[in-house]
């Protein structure tokens, strides 16, 4: 069974069309990775597999369940977590810190104090753990604010992976890194793939073809192509895009 399904999407905004009957499934342990060029709807898309954005018409589906219309929060606590283009730290918090609030085991708790966090012994283990995952075990008591760009991305997986999700939406993980910092990230990728599915927006061909196990192409808001990184390769309007260039 799929872990997350969206079933003949349709957004419109006001008598604008931005996503147009998109079906989509994520297995469990599957990367799909997700492509276009600007403005193509990927980021609506998202945005209605999260809650964030309701479908003028079809359903979200997550483990089975029709979640249409649930809240960003309800769909979040059935395991999909997304990690933002945008940082979302807490600047203030140390990387332990930022993790230990974002753990549901913090937050079933009922409230939100640093102070809570800090100091707690089954927290703290549990947090590390999560550092550790994507390789922040060593920075954990440094303030998000002052690590690197590259440690903040993985930082925000890290918050997003303290959720224990089933799967971990990516919006444009490579945004702004450099060729190392992207190298970096895809090492961390490849070592979570697997442990839960994934779904990934990404620009960066070469860095998704290397990792996804399928890649949506969707433009104008449509899913114009869908397939192994493989089949994509040879896949026409893939070739002549100026999205990316692959080996
Ligand atoms: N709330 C909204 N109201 C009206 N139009 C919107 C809204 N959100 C997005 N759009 C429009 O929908 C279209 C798709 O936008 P979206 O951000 O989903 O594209 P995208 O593929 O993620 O683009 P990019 O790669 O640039 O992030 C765009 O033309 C955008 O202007």
């Amino acid at each position: 069974m799929a872990v997350l399904e969206a079933r003949d999407i349709h957004v419109r905004f006001g008598d604008r069309v931005v996503l147009e009957d998109i079906s989509f499934t994520v297995e469990e342990a599957e990367f799909h990775g997700i492509m276009g060029p600007n403005g193509a709807g990927k980021t609506t898309f998202f945005n209605v597999l999260t809650g964030r954005v309701r479908p003028s018409r079809g359903r979200v589906i997550v483990s089975g369940r029709d979640v249409t219309g649930f809240s960003p929060h309800a769909i979040a606590a059935l395991g999909v977590a997304r990690s933002f283009q945008i940082m979302t730290l807490f600047n203030e918090f140390t990387a332990l810190e930022n993790v230990a609030v974002a753990l549901p085991t913090f937050r079933a708790r009922g409230f939100d104090m640093r102070r809570a966090a800090v100091g707690d012994r089954g927290f703290e283990a549990e947090a590390l753990d999560v550092l550790a995952r994507v390789g922040l075990a060593d920075k954990a008591r440094l303030s998000a604010k002052d690590l690197a760009y590259g440690d903040r991305r993985a930082l925000e997986i890290a918050v997003a992976l303290a959720q224990r999700p089933r799967v971990l939406c990516l919006d444009e993980p490579t945004s702004g890194l450099g060729s190392d910092g992207v190298a970096r990230l895809a090492q961390l990728i490849g070592t979570l793939k697997g442990s839960l599915a994934i779904v990934a927006i990404e620009h960066d061909m070469e860095f998704l073809f290397r990792l996804a196990d399928r890649v949506s192409v969707v433009h104008w808001g449509q899913v114009i192509a869908r397939g192994s990184p493989r089949d994509l390769r040879s896949n026409d309007w893939v070739r002549r895009s100026n999205l990316g260039r692959l080996q």
